[in-house]
Order: structure tokens, then C-alpha cells, then sequence
């Protein structure tokens, strides 16, 4: 690690006005990890034989997808091009640009004064850079518009300019033009920081008052959080005090990370650091909330703090029912960096013993399973993921459902589903397919603006149930992979929704319970029903395979009986063949499910809940 220079001041004694504290916004794969790493080459913070690619995303399924999930500051000191005496402190903040983590981005936001707005300058402007920029201007930030990747042959500087020109109402000279890969620019970027973004105000003599924007847990330290301090300033060993809970620590570590942390005295007005208290688990020290001193603490949060709510749930078995202690100490270690995922055992006739989860989103979703699969050596199942039903009875009482089999029976009044305002960019010529595609998933038009002559903004309001099965998959094939598409919960709407059971021999199949909109029902049930047909061995009793809406069956296959006599051809005498096909036949039978009175292999459960046409497009193992 670099020594600091003797001219970088102290994190505790920094004069506010030399503080830029900033971060990037862009469309995943824009080139926002390149251009972060170029910043700690060029000023001087990580030695250039040290330098590693995306030096900031530390998790390796983050390295190897090439996406950021969680959010890291960075203090790099830079003097402005030709006043080498004036070294200010920049503060960058990474953002995660996946719209899964949208709270998350805007706490990280909220945390700076100014944004550098990354477009690739082959690309254009994204749903995503959209999507954050309002967030960005939600919280009146300074926005520089950059362009990157213009060494490209296919950059398009000019006409990119214009649009981004456009959008963030500037002149399209004002767009800054950069290489992150070559270095092109990075410089008169950084300097453009250092003019522009406005150095924090805060009020220094005032209780401290610091904003949690991020917290990883860390097996060797326990929980690290990220604060930016708005006023007053924490000290080291003094004891802090968590506004949302009244919860109380010792400050056992306080610093910067420039990039690798570095202890301090203490935070001052504006300054962005890490703090450690030695609390295991990220839920105690959570984002958005406040930190202040215990004594002579502040007595009014900072506004902004929420509960992250899960909008996905999935049940999750493993595969093998002896791993599921594994499974539960593997879920209570991704919960102590996770303060968003949630989970409740369950059972399931089906599948056994597991657990429902609740994630953020899809990515969540699959990151969490990734990393159960990989990190902990589980074997998983998981069914198809749903989204969160409110169902009001008859008799006004309230059901909450994150879980198809629990949707409740009897006279139902309303079903709620909460709906997402959806907003896709793509090049003119696919205006047609992408409003076909919402009509088929139950979208109402919201509005279109054209941001050049060949491309457009469309929004809808979209069920998310509509969104969480393969809808994106459908829209990239749609329009050859050049629409994207961003979303944002608005809340819920009533909806003609039904529950489908699928019965085997009059017994129903929890794992296999869809909650559908009654138009899609009677094919979810003819697709399902056909499905298990071929995948379930005969038996040696007639089943009947039913799909239903309450009493009422929607759909039905039968499996024919048969006896099945491994041993028929062999007549003969040839006892080693007759005995090595019994070993088989009792081995398959260990992989056998008992779904009430017919036996199914555990395949034809993976199989249906894998296949990306089956449980509603359920998503499983790519
Ligand atoms: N030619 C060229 N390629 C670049 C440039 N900047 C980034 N890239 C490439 O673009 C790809 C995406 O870059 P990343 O830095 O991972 O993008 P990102 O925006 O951080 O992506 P997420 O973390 O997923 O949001 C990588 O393959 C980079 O090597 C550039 O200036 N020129």
C-alpha cells in the first residue's frame, strides 16, 4: 500500500470546502468498475503493480458476473491539473446499478453532492441511467454527463452527446468524452469534480449526525459500516448510538478506505468513512439509519430510513433432505450481510423440509442461490418464485401470501398484487413488439417520449408478477437484445386472481400451486397437467393428474396402470442380470417421492420447477 503524503489532511481535520463527494451512475456494463479503477491508478491510491481489475467488487460472484452488488467509498486525494498546491479530497461512492438494489442506490446518493453520469458512448443512454438519473435529480445533485468507451470503432461521441445533452440540459460540448480502459480523459473528469460538485455544508459544532449507506458484515471484523457524516464529528473509542433502535456501541474502529482501510482519529462535516463496532450482524446497523454520539447525542434522524421489504419469494429445498441443517446455518450467515433477505422454515408434502425466503428482486434471488450453491456445496430446489398477495374476505379479515398453497380458501372479496411502473428504452423500430408483450402481460400504457429520432422511452404500469418470470428474457429476444428495461414498485391494484392446484390421484401438490390471473389459469393447468404426465412413471394403479380451481378441475391426464416386472424379459436363468436390475430398481426407488399414495422421482419435481416454460415461466438453474 502507498504511503499517504504528508499533504493529505486527516479525515477528522479536513476543511469541508476541499471535500467533493461524489459517485457514479450508469447502465450495467457502461463501464462504471473501469472507470473507478482507472480513478485509484491515476490518483496515486493503489500502485499500478497492485492494480487488478474491478478492484472494488470484492465478492467473487460479483467479479466473475461483472456486477456490483454492494455499494464502497473510496478516498482519493487529487490536486486539479496545473495547481498542484490545492489537493482536495474526492469521495467516491459505488453504486450497485441493478434495479433489485434501487434503495440502496439511492442512499448511496443521498450521501453526495454530485454524480458523474456514465453513458457508453456505443450504446447510448439506458433505462437504468434514466432511472438514476431521476433519482439524482430527486436529490439535487450536481450531474456531470460523461461519455465513455470512445475509443470504440462503433462510438457514436456525437450523437450520444446530444441526447445526454438533452436530457441533463446542457450543451453537448459540455459532455465529457473518456476512455476508463485507455485513461483518455480520466483527468479533466476528476477536475471537472473538483470544479463543479459543491463541497458539503454541514454544521460542525453540532451533535454528530452520520448516515449509514452501506454495512458488509466482515468474518474477521464483524460488521464494517459506511457513513457520511453531515454533521458534527465521531471519535474514535467514544460510544455511538444507533437513532432507529436507541441501540448503543463502542466505536472500536473508525476510518477511511483509500482503498484498503485505514484507521483515523475520527469522521469531520462531510467526510465518508467506515466505522466498526463489533456488532455480527448487518441488521443492527442498518442502511439509511442515523449514527449519532451517546452523550449530548442528536435528537432528530436524518430523514430516509426504511425497512427493506422483500418483493419476491421462492421456497428453497435442498436436494438431498439431510443438508437442511446446512441449509438453515448457511441462510443465517448470508442474513448477517444481508439485512434484506428473510426466511421462515416450511414444509412442503412434496419437497420435504425447507424454507420460504423472501428476496428483493430476481437478481437477489439468483445471487442468494448461487451463493448457497457454490459458497456452502448445497444442492438446492427451488419452486417458482412469487410475488407477495394481499387477499381481503368476505368478512373484511386479511390474508397475507407469500406462498401459493397458503392462499386462503372461502369466500374471497379482493385479491391485491402490487404493480411496478415499468420503463423500457429501445430503438423505434420495436415500439410495436415491446407494447405487444406488455398487452399479453396485463401492462396499461403510461406514456412514450422520443429521446432521439431512433429511440424511445415507453412506460407502463405492469402486475410484477408479470415481471418476475421472464419477462426481460422476452423483451431482450423481442427487440435482439436492445431494449432495457428498468422498474419501480408504485403500490398495488385489485385483480381477477385464482389459485391452481395440481392433484395427483385427488392429492394436491403444494410445490406445483400457482396463483394465476383466471384468463392464464386454464393453460398454466393443461401445460402443468401435460408436463408431469410425461415425467411420472406409471404406477400400478390408474392416477388421474388434475389441475383445479377449488373443486372446479380445469384440466386432467391420466397415467395407465401397469405392474411394473423389471424381471419380464428376463426370462432364463440368468440370475447375476435378474439381481443387477433389482439393485437398480431399489436404488431408483430411493430418489422416489411419496406424493400422497403415488411415487414420483425427484427429477420430474426439478424438472418442472426448472424449466423456464412450466410453473409460469418459473426461472431456474441457467
Ligand atoms: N473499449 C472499452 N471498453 C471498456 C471501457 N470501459 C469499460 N469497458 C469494458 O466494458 C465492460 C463493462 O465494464 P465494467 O466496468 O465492468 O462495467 P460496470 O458499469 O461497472 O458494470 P456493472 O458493475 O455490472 O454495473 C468491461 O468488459 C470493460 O472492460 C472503455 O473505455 N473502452
Amino acid at each position: 500500500m502507498p504511503a499517504i503524503p504528508s499533504h493529505v489532511p486527516e479525515p477528522s481535520r479536513t476543511d469541508p470546502a476541499l471535500i467533493r463527494n461524489f459517485c457514479i451512475i450508469a447502465h450495467i456494463d457502461h463501464g462504471k468498475s473501469t472507470l473507478a479503477d482507472r480513478m485509484l491508478q491515476l490518483t496515486g491510491v493503489v500502485e499500478q503493480r497492485q492494480m487488478r481489475a474491478q478492484y472494488l467488487d470484492r465478492m467473487d460472484i460479483e467479479r466473475e458476473r461483472g456486477i456490483t452488488i454492494k455499494s464502497q467509498a473510496v478516498r482519493l486525494p487529487w490536486a486539479p491539473t496545473g495547481d498542484p498546491g490545492n489537493t482536495h479530497i474526492l469521495n467516491m461512492i459505488d453504486t450497485p446499478g441493478h434495479v433489485d438494489f434501487t434503495y440502496e442506490v439511492s442512499r448511496s446518493l443521498a450521501a453526495c453532492e454530485g454524480t458523474v453520469l456514465l453513458v457508453d458512448a456505443a450504446q447510448g443512454i439506458e433505462a437504468q441511467t434514466l432511472a438514476n438519473l431521476y433519482l439524482a435529480m430527486e436529490n439535487d445533485l450536481t450531474i456531470i454527463p460523461v461519455l465513455n468507451k470512445i475509443d470504440l470503432p462503433a462510438a457514436q461521441p456525437e450523437k450520444f452527446a446530444e441526447e445526454l445533452a438533452n436530457l441533463v440540459g446542457c450543451d453537448p460540448d459540455d459532455v465529457l468524452r473518456v476512455s476508463a480502459k485507455t485513461g483518455v480523459g480520466v483527468d479533466a473528469l476528476l477536475d471537472r469534480v473538483v470544479a463543479d460538485v459543491p463541497g458539503p455544508v454541514g454544521v460542525k459544532d453540532a451533535p454528530a449526525r452520520a448516515m449509514i449507506f452501506d454495512s458488509v458484515y466482515d468474518s474477521y471484523r464483524g460488521v464494517v459500516t459506511y457513513v457520511r457524516v453531515i454533521d458534527g464529528q465521531l471519535n474514535k473509542r467514544e460510544r455511538i448510538r444507533m437513532m432507529s433502535t436507541g441501540a448503543t456501541h463502542e466505536l472500536l474502529e473508525i476510518g477511511t478506505n483509500s482503498p484498503e482501510m485505514l484507521g483515523a482519529d475520527g469522521l469531520g462535516v462531510g467526510e465518508v468513512g467506515y466505522l466498526i463496532t463489533g456488532v455480527k450482524d448487518v441488521r443492527q446497523s442498518k442502511v439509511g439509519d442515523t449514527v449519532t454520539s451517546q452523550q449530548k447525542g442528536a435528537t432528530e434522524a436524518l430523514g430516509g430510513y426504511k425497512d427493506p421489504k422483500p418483493m419476491v419469494f421462492s421456497g428453497l429445498y435442498p436436494l438431498d433432505g439431510s443438508d437442511y441443517p446446512e441449509l438453515r446455518e448457511a441462510l443465517d450467515k448470508l442474513q448477517l450481510n444481508d439485512a434484506a433477505l428473510v426466511y421462515e422454515p416450511e414444509t412442503s408434502a412434496a419437497l420435504g423440509f425447507g424454507f420460504r425466503v423472501g428476496f428483493l428482486g430476481l437478481l437477489h434471488l439468483d445471487v442468494i442461490r448461487e451463493r448457497l450453491e457454490r459458497e456452502f456445496g448445497l444442492d438446492l430446489i427451488a419452486t417458482a418464485p412469487n410475488v407477495v398477495y394481499r387477499v381481503v374476505m368476505e368478512d373484511g379479515t386479511e390474508h397475507t401470501v407469500t406462498n401459493p398453497s397458503e392462499f386462503p380458501e372461502g369466500k374471497i372479496n379482493e385479491v391485491y398484487e402490487p404493480v411496478v411502473r415499468a420503463t423500457i428504452l429501445a430503438p423505434t423500430e420495436f415500439i410495436g413488439s415491446i407494447m405487444e408483450l406488455c398487452q399479453t402481460r396485463r401492462g396499461t400504457l403510461l406514456g412514450m417520449d422520443y429521446l432521439s429520432e431512433d429511440r424511445v422511452e415507453i412506460r407502463y404500469t405492469l402486475p410484477l408478477a408479470e415481471i418476475v418470470f421472464d419477462f426481460f428474457d422476452q423483451l431482450k429476444s423481442k427487440t435482439r437484445g436492445y431494449a432495457s428495461l428498468d422498474y419501480e414498485p408504485t403500490g398495488e391494484q385489485t385483480s381477477s386472481l385464482v389459485k391452481v392446484d395440481i392433484l395427483l390421484h385427488g392429492d394436491k401438490v403444494d410445490a406445483f400451486s400457482a396463483i394465476t390471473h383466471k384468463d392464464a389459469a386454464y393453460a398454466y393447468g393443461v401445460r402443468l397437467v401435460a408436463k408431469l404426465r410425461e415425467l411420472i412413471p406409471r404406477q400400478a394403479f390408474e392416477v388421474p393428474i388434475q389441475a383445479a380451481i377449488g373443486s372446479r378441475v380445469i384440466a386432467r391426464e391420466t397415467i395407465r396402470a401397469i405392474r411394473k416386472d423389471v424381471l419380464a424379459k428376463c426370462y432364463g436363468g440368468d440370475i447375476s442380470r435378474k439381481r443387477k436390475l433389482l439393485e437398480k430398481q431399489k436404488e431408483g426407488k430411493k430418489r422416489m417421492k411419496m406424493v400422497g399414495s403415488v411415487e414420483v422421482p425427484q427429477e420430474a419435481f426439478i424438472a418442472v420447477l426448472s424449466s423456464d416454460d412450466s410453473a409460469g415461466g418459473a426461472k431456474g438453474k441457467k
